[in-house]
């Protein structure tokens, strides 16, 4: 058994939308394919990832550097004991060899987004659904029902109040109970009057997050605090620098309700400083790190023991990226849920086709590997870059 081939794809992910930091017109993203020599149900096993979006494509280093690490290993030590399976934990050790620490940003999205599709893989050959291979090697129960929000709510050319109510509406329509909003995009004033319209639309039919990408400084943190803790928001997201734990843990003075952050930490270090430096609280705040953006599900394993030892549950965690992998890992390790963007960055976003979302819950289907097979669209261009 070995992998024969890993290719690698950039492609748009672009659109007009904004959030208080950056605008998606260029966004990219990378789609890579893990080619193996196995066949299973008449087919080759081909393993795909994609890194979410947020971050762009990572095709230089993905060729130049990881690609080549694991196709020059000796086949034999990139499988478990047994010789049955590819062994994640092995494959990312052999990426990762000759790298310092720190500087995580520099190549996790390009080693997170290679090691979703080796986890594609490595299901597709046990013939399982990730999740479920997952709850089986840690000894736990799978829970297929998983809680999902839906994320939009973004800045717009010419975008009213009256279009982001009708977005909200659109996402009650289709099942969801919890919205998410962008703010910090806009004067506060302006912020204030659009969560009031939001707020008005959805009645008690759903709760509604806000999201600030990272943009405020202190002042603006708290100006923001004092008049967000009015509303009975489900939380206040990304509010200051991702790396500014003081920043983080200030804003707890003023802000007693839920707050989030965490899908811009790239490793499970970043992850323990934002637990050790940035005062957030166990029983209410929610974690977002995204595994497509932070070295994969490897290196999530660790950022979970880290919440452990920490006191957090696993159910803090409801991953930024709205993509399958977060939602096997939800399924399969307890996560509290994960983002959903019904209308954006299709087509790999989203959830297989026969998947409703239910009372804010999608039940996950009986697919092997990630379940990229049940999304026709997505499924599509993955094959036509490996099959
Ligand atoms: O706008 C973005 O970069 C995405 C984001 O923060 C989120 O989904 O929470
Ligand atoms: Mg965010």
């Amino acid at each position: 058994m070995r992998i024969i081939e890993i290719r690698e794809v950039t492609k748009p992910i672009s659109s007009p939308i904004r959030n208080a930091y950056i605008d998606f017109s260029k966004m990219t993203a990378s789609l890579v394919a893990v080619v193996t020599d196995v066949m299973r149900n008449g087919r080759r096993v081909v393993g795909y990832g994609f890194n979410s979006n947020g971050r762009y494509g990572q095709g230089g280093l993905i060729r130049e550097r990881f690609r080549d690490r694991i196709l020059g290993a000796d086949p034999a030590s990139l499988l478990n004991d047994d010789g049955s399976n590819l062994d994640a934990h092995r494959i990312w050790a052999a990426m990762m060899q000759n790298e310092k620490p720190g500087g995580h940003g520099e190549r996790s999205v390009a080693v997170g987004t290679i090691d979703m599709a080796v986890w594609d893989a490595i299901a597709k050959i046990e013939d399982k659904p990730l999740f479920r291979l997952l709850a089986e090697r840690k000894g736990i129960e799978p829970d297929p029902r998983v809680f999902v929000y839906a994320a939009g709510g973004y800045y717009y050319p010419g975008k009213d109040d009256a279009a982001l109510r009708a977005e909200m509406r659109g996402y009650l329509d289709r099942g969801y109970t919890v919205v998410k909003m962008k703010i910090g995009g806009a004067r506060i004033d302006e912020d204030r009057r659009r969560i009031e319209s939001v707020l008005e639309e959805i009645g008690d039919q759903a709760r509604l997050a806000v999201d600030a990408n990272g943009r405020f400084d202190l002042e603006t943190a708290i100006a923001y605090a004092k008049m967000l803790r009015g509303y009975p928001l489900f939380w206040y997201e990304e509010i200051g620098d991702p790396l500014d734990y003081a920043l983080q843990a200030a804003i707890s003075e003023f802000y007693p309700g839920p707050m989030a952050t965490g899908e811009n930490l790239f490793s499970h270090q970043d992850a323990r400083n934002l637990l050790r430096y940035g005062g957030m609280r166990p029983d209410r705040d929610w974690l977002q790190f995204d595994c497509a953006l932070s070295y994969g599900l490897v290196e999530f394993e660790r950022t979970l023991e880290v919440l452990d030892q920490f006191g957090w549950s696993p159910r803090r965690v409801i991953p930024h990226g709205g993509h399958q992998m977060s939602l096997n890992i939800a399924a399969g390790l307890g996560l509290g849920g994960n983002e959903s963007y019904p209308d954006l960055f299709q087509p790999y976003g989203g959830f297989p086709d026969m998947v409703k979302v239910e009372d804010g819950h999608i039940t996950m289907p009986e697919l092997p590997g990630i379940g990229f097979e049940g999304k026709a669209d997505l499924i599509g261009v993955m094959r036509d870059l490996a099959e």
